[in-house]
């Protein structure tokens, strides 16, 4: 098998691949880095925790090495913490060139960050959003002469999710440079591939990793059906079980909604599991703190929205706990691949309740993978319900009387006066909206009875029962990424 120095890096490049432990190099780095150095567009998409990072990270500082100037390459990436990570792998691969790098996300200083840019830093690390507003609202620095433009997490930087890009992209992209290399990584580009090509146009090189199944073969996939009222108790239990099972733990846990994550993280820190949240309704100093004391394992828990589920690098985390079943099999992917990453073992336990089972069978059918059955003990788990339910009602209580749902608002008004909305038209927008969906959602419930009167009706005069009919239940809508 090829090493570094096949792909054609330079010898001082795979010295510091050595120094880092990166013996030989990952499917996904074999395939691109050749192809990158050759000056080629590319698309990258290999599964979680295989190496991206690394992939595009070190054929930019070879070429940067051969001519070096700032600001060379820019770099886009959805969340705050992972632009740090990336961060730091240029500054560590790229010790040796004395790399400036710059990292331009919201929630810190932006005057110090239009500083940094005017200094030009050989590469910056940035979220769209911060970038955006820097060149709308600044002529000290440009990025006009840029080699590389990178989008780490390409899928979910042109999506239109909760948190949408694609404004503060157009932005960017007016402002790059037409001759440039752009590079597209990602677990799961395929479902934006035809955005992503009109990006990538300069001989595009696509590489996918060649696997039937969609997730890493070490990691350990469950489900547990629960209860919708007894899930709290099925989580605190499975965490104790953890905890006495083993020595050296670490556990990320999803959910759903900011305040789900900071009821459950007051609620496990009352059993007295030792837990940090992050989601993004905290301030980014205390979201980067709680993130340190996790990967530290000062603290073995970490519960956090989607806002953690792509990218983060921890190694020792064994167990994901999914608190909700992701709406999309791709924030299913993301999220479980925070663990078994780099050929490590892994564990994935999703909370399915009977709400929920339709999202189950998508998640398999795009992972082509069947999820195998968690087993409880249930009757220890009712030992705990009253107490954990009672604890669970005390923090909510709590949270209330801090007013967290009006600090939301808050900086939900602040959000939308940034982006240059009035948050009282959009509020009236989204109030129209919700009552359309209403009305929608009525007229299917009233044609599924009928039909199912139809039904009855039809076998009754056909003088035999009828057949069992599903729930006239509407489905919940598809989460997508609440953080
Ligand atoms: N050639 C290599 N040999 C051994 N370990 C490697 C190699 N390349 C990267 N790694 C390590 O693998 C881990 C995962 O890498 P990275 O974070 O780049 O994964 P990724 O593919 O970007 O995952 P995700 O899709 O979750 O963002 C890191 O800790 C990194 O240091």
């Amino acid at each position: 098998m090829a090493g570094f120095a096949e792909l054609g890096l330079s010898s001082w490049l795979v010295e510091q691949c050595r120094q880092l432990g990166l013996k030989q190099p990952t499917p996904v780095q074999l395939g691109c880095i050749p192809a990158i150095l050759e000056g080629r567009d590319c698309l990258g998409c290999a599964k979680t925790g295989s190496g991206k990072t690394a992939a595009f990270v070190l054929p930019i500082l070879q070429k940067l090495s051969e001519d070096p100037y700032g600001i060379f390459c820019l770099v886009l990436t959805p969340t705050r913490e992972l632009a740090y990570q990336i961060a730091e792998q240029f500054r560590v691969l790229g010790k040796p060139l004395g790399l400036k790098d710059c990292i331009i996300v919201g929630g810190m200083d932006m005057v110090a960050q239009a500083l940094e840019l005017s200094r030009k830093p050989h590469v910056v690390i940035a979220t769209p959003g911060r970038l955006a507003d820097h060149l709308r609202s600044s002529s000290t620095f440009s990025i006009k002469k840029i080699r590389f433009l990178v989008l780490d997490e390409a899928d979910r930087l042109l999506e239109q999710g909760c948190t949408d890009f694609t404004v503060d992209l157009e932005t960017i992209l007016a402002a790059v440079p037409a001759r440039r290399q752009t590079l597209l990584f990602s677990a799961t580009l395929t479902d934006t591939l035809r955005e992503l090509q009109g990006l990538a146009t300069n001989q595009p090189f696509f590489w996918e990793a060649q696997a039937l199944v969609r997730t890493v073969e070490q990691l350990d996939q469950r489900y547990l059906l629960v209860p919708e009222k007894i899930k709290d108790a099925y989580l605190v239990h499975l965490i104790q079980n953890f905890q006495d099972e083993h020595e050296d733990w670490s556990i990320i846990i999803f959910t759903n909604t900011c305040k789900t994550c900071q009821i459950l993280c007051m609620m496990l820190r009352k059993f007295n599991f030792p837990t940090v949240a992050l989601h993004s309704m905290m301030k980014q100093k205390e979201r980067f703190a709680a993130l340190a004391k996790f990967k530290s394992s000062i603290y073995r828990i970490l519960i956090a929205t989607d806002v953690a589920s792509r990218g983060l690098d921890i190694p020792t985390v064994q167990v994901v706990i999914n608190h909700n079943t992701p709406g999309l099999p791709k924030i299913y992917i993301h999220r479980v691949g925070r663990t078994a990453r780099a050929g490590r073992q892994g564990q994935a336990i999703t909370l399915v309740t009977q709400y929920d089972i339709h999202l189950v069978h998508a998640i398999e059918e795009q992972m082509k993978k069947k999820l195998e059955e968690f087993s409880v003990e249930e009757a220890n788990v009712l030992q705990i319900l009253t107490q954990v339910n009672v604890v669970r009602r005390e923090c909510e209580i709590k949270l209330e009387a801090a007013n967290f749902d009006e600090k939301k608002e808050i900086n939900k008004r602040k959000q939308l006066i940034l982006e240059g909305k009035d948050p009282d038209l959009e509020a009236k927008r989204k109030a129209e909206l919700a009552k359309i969906k209403q009305k929608n959602r009525r007229f299917k419930e009233k044609v599924e009875q009928a039909l199912q009167q139809q039904e009855a009706s039809r076998a009754g005069r056909q003088g035999h029962p009828p057949g069992v009919q599903p729930e006239a239940r509407s489905a919940p809508a598809p989460t997508q990424d609440p953080a």
